[in-house]
């Protein structure tokens, strides 16, 4: 019998052991620190004394449009393979909404290890990324012009304090991203062990006053881009202006940049930037539906009548008639709806990614009133395409 209950701190190392264990990775000394754990609400499946599953959740604030929400951001979820298939990553998927509905959080999210297993807990697919890879072996020229204000290397040890106030301006410009505390930065933006980046140097930081970008570089001729930010297109031309001419490299690769990236339109030869992949990355669950739909803001003035499915969190279930534009509302009505849909599909649609327009045409939402879902569609429209660069 397995008994879903808090981990304790004096726990933490077995829950590092079982992340080892399921994610198939050898432990080093820099992971076994484990700062996440250690600042995570953590919940764990006993199997007597046995440590059989795990999930862990990290308190944080989301970038949705127009507001930040407070997040249950979930982590290190793993069931032994002993134990797998039984109903357990179920058991400790309940608690945890349980949780963030009793905290009073309107949302949780994820990064899904396969992204087959969380739509049935009401997650769905709110942002995508792209790599992109630019031959910098040649000069790269650039239609737009660069912000000609001064660059600058700062060290890692000042760098939260410089790029923190550029960062929390962009993610107000574009749905998406975490708000990140000093710690964050330090271990996770600007960590100086990185396993996907071996044989790369520690980040190196070069600021604008309107914008940042962390980087990493190799002997091997290559800047790997870690995070960039720009307030206007012609910042961004500056940065990349910057990482494209470093003396010694011949290719920038940027593993993780928003759908909506300029550099492809930038380039004077479009041939010299490849998007080399699109993958899905922010995964996203509304709590507490009515709080969420009122907390953001919408492009255009507008009523609708939604029929939600929710099978996790009944209280989400019925009929809701949201008000969007300048003073949103979102109250239970019985009126017939206009569109009926999955939490887990209205989560996708929530911060702008997935379009209820595209999600109505694959038969995910039904529209009861023809042009329903266009409306909702040109409401829930974002300038700046939501996007993600920290995974947890
Ligand atoms: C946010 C993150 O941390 S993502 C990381 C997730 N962890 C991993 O991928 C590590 C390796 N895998 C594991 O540890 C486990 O297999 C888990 C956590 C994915 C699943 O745990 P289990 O306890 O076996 O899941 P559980 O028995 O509760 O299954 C629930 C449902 O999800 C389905 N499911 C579970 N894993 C998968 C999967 N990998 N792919 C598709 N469906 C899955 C089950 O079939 C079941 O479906 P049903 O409700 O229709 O019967």
């Amino acid at each position: 019998m397995v008994e879903i209950r808090d981990v304790p701190q004096s726990e933490v190392e077995r829950m590092v052991d079982l992340a080892g264990m399921v994610f198939h990775v050898r432990i080093d000394d820099y992971e076994r620190d484990s700062w996440k754990l250690r600042r995570s609400e953590r919940i764990g499946a006993y199997d007597g004394d046995d440590l059989a599953g795990q999930l862990a959740v990290l308190p944080m604030r989301l970038a949705v449009p127009g507001a930040f929400l407070d997040c249950s951001a979930v982590s290190f979820v793993g069931v032994l393979p002993t134990h797998r298939r039984k109903g357990i990553l179920t058991a400790l998927m309940d608690r945890m909404l349980a949780d963030a509905v009793a905290a009073g959080r309107p949302v949780a999210a994820l990064w899904a290890s396969e992204g087959a297993i969380y739509g049935r807990y009401g997650f769905g697919l709110a942002t995508r990324a792209i790599g992109l890879e630019a031959d910098t072996s040649r000069p790269l020229g650039l239609r737009t012009a660069a912000d000609e204000r001064p660059l600058r290397l700062v060290d890692v040890a000042s760098a939260p304090g410089v790029l923190d106030p550029i960062h929390i301006r962009a993610l107000s410009a574009r749905p998406g991203g975490l708000v990140r505390d000093p710690e964050w930065w330090t271990r996770s933006i600007l960590r100086p062990v990185d396993v996907e980046a071996a044989g790369f140097t520690d980040p190196r930081v070069v600021v604008h006053p309107a914008g940042y970008a962390v980087y990493r570089s190799s002997g091997n001729q290559t800047i790997r881009l870690v995070d960039l930010v720009a307030e206007t297109p012609q910042v961004e031309a500056a940065l990349w202006r910057y990482l494209a001419s470093i003396d010694l490299t011949s290719r920038v690769h940027a593993p993780s940049r928003p759908v909506d990236d300029l550099l492809p339109h930038m380039a004077t030869d479009p041939d010299q930037v490849t998007v080399k992949e699109n993958y899905g990355a922010l995964w996203l669950r509304l709590i507490d539906v009515p709080a969420a739909l009122h907390a953001r803001t919408w492009a255009t003035e507008d009523t609708f009548v939604l029929e939600i499915e929710d099978t996790r969190i009944p209280a989400n279930s019925g009929r809701w008639r949201l008000t969007t534009g300048a003073t949103p509302a979102c109250d239970p009505t019985t009126d017939p709806p206009d569109l009926a849909l999955a939490a887990a599909d209205l989560a996708a649609t929530y911060l702008g990614g997935a379009t209820p327009a595209t999600l109505t045409r694959i038969g995910a939402i039904t529209e009861h009133t023809p042009g329903a879902a266009a409306r909702l569609t040109a409401a829930m429209a974002v300038p700046l395409a939501p996007y993600i660069n920290d995974e947890f």
